[in-house]
């Protein structure tokens, strides 16, 4: 439905997008994840046919941003960082006004304005003037408006930013009620939201994309370890040295204070590596009290793909520390 391909941006000697390139499947919700500055806004707007990309092609359901910039307009709706609203008029005023100039004909505008007062939970608010809104509500009209002329693909640039944690949750439900009917791509610098709200997850900084997938698999992923935590019973040494028959073993660090008359030890490695190490330990008489497959800490996987450090190697080495 959506196809962005080695799309590229330069702004004078700002290079805002690099190769980018990801797709979006019908009906489906994609998080465009990335830290301030990464290029999500320039890859919406020229998604959204408002600024050309320097290289590189865009399409929305079959249509090139740039060679078809009104076919894609119709088949897109487009929910910037700050929405014009026309704050004196009513909200349903609005959305009649958006629906025409958008093309929806006369005879369907009433159903289709209908239809996006009532996905976006603005029936009761529909004769309010626009300026008497709450944030979160002028967040509704400004979501209303990018779906009354029915896109197949909606684009949402940081749509909750500024709501308090309650509306955020309303319109955070509100886009994942629009999945199936429509694609949505949205963008965000936080995390949770992706997490929360979308199928799959693009991470972009400085203007490349750092990895595309399910995002707690991406970040593991990209994180390069998982993590093992032990207890058992059974001689340090003896169990440094069984483990070391693991191929793909990276690193073991031993608690030095376990509980009387048994080890607790975390085991990493790069790979998944969880039934062979079980099976390791039982088949040599090791008593395995407890084995917990400890997920990295997406919070700070994404800090680590996203700042300026250079993200460390793992290492190879084996660090079997006795105490
Ligand atoms: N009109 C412009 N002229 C020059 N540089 C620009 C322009 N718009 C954006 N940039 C630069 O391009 C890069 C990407 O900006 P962009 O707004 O796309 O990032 P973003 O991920 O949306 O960030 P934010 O969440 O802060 O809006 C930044 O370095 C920004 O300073």
């Amino acid at each position: 439905m959506i196809q962005v391909e080695h799309l590229t941006k330069v702004y004078g000697t700002t290079v805002a997008l690099r190769d980018v390139s990801f797709s979006a499947a019908s009906g489906e919700i994609l998080g465009l994840l990335g830290p301030n500055g990464a290029g999500k806004t320039t890859t919406m707007r020229i998604l959204a046919g408002y600024l050309p990309a320097t290289s590189g092609t865009a399409s929305i359901a079959g249509y090139e941003v740039h060679t078809d910039p009104m076919a894609v307009r119709q088949r897109i709706g487009y929910l910037p960082e700050n929405p014009p609203l026309y704050t004196e008029m009513t909200v349903a005023g609005y959305l009649h006004f958006v629906a025409r100039i958008k093309g929806v004909s006369a005879g369907d505008r009433p159903q289709r304005v209908e239809y996006a007062l009532k996905s976006c939970g603005l029936w009761d608010r529909q004769q309010t003037i626009i300026r008497k809104l709450s944030k979160g509500y002028r967040q509704r009209v400004g979501i209303a408006q990018a779906i009354v002329h029915d896109p197949p693909a909606i684009i949402l640039d940081e749509p909750t930013v500024g709501l308090d944690p309650r509306q955020i949750i309303e319109v955070r439900n509100l886009i994942k009620n629009l999945a199936g009917q429509h694609t949505v791509i949205l963008s965000t610098h936080i995390l949770a939201e992706v997490s929360m709200t979308c199928d799959r997850a693009v991470i972009i900084n400085k203007g490349e994309v750092a990895g595309i997938g399910q995002l707690d698999e991406l970040l593991q992923r990209l994180s390069g370890s998982y993590t093992y935590d032990l207890e058992l019973v059974g001689d340090r040494p003896q169990i440094a040295s069984l483990l070391q028959r693991l191929s793909n073993l990276q690193q073991i660090t031993w608690d030095n204070s376990p509980p009387q008359g048994r080890q607790q030890l975390r085991v990493s490695s790069p790979a998944e590596i969880g039934a062979d190490l079980a099976s390791l330990l039982v088949q040599n008489g090791v008593q395995l009290f407890e084995m917990r497959r400890s997920r990295a800490n997406l919070e700070e996987v994404f800090l680590k793909l996203t700042t300026d450090e250079p993200t460390a190697e793992p290492s190879n080495e084996l660090e079997a520390a006795d105490a």
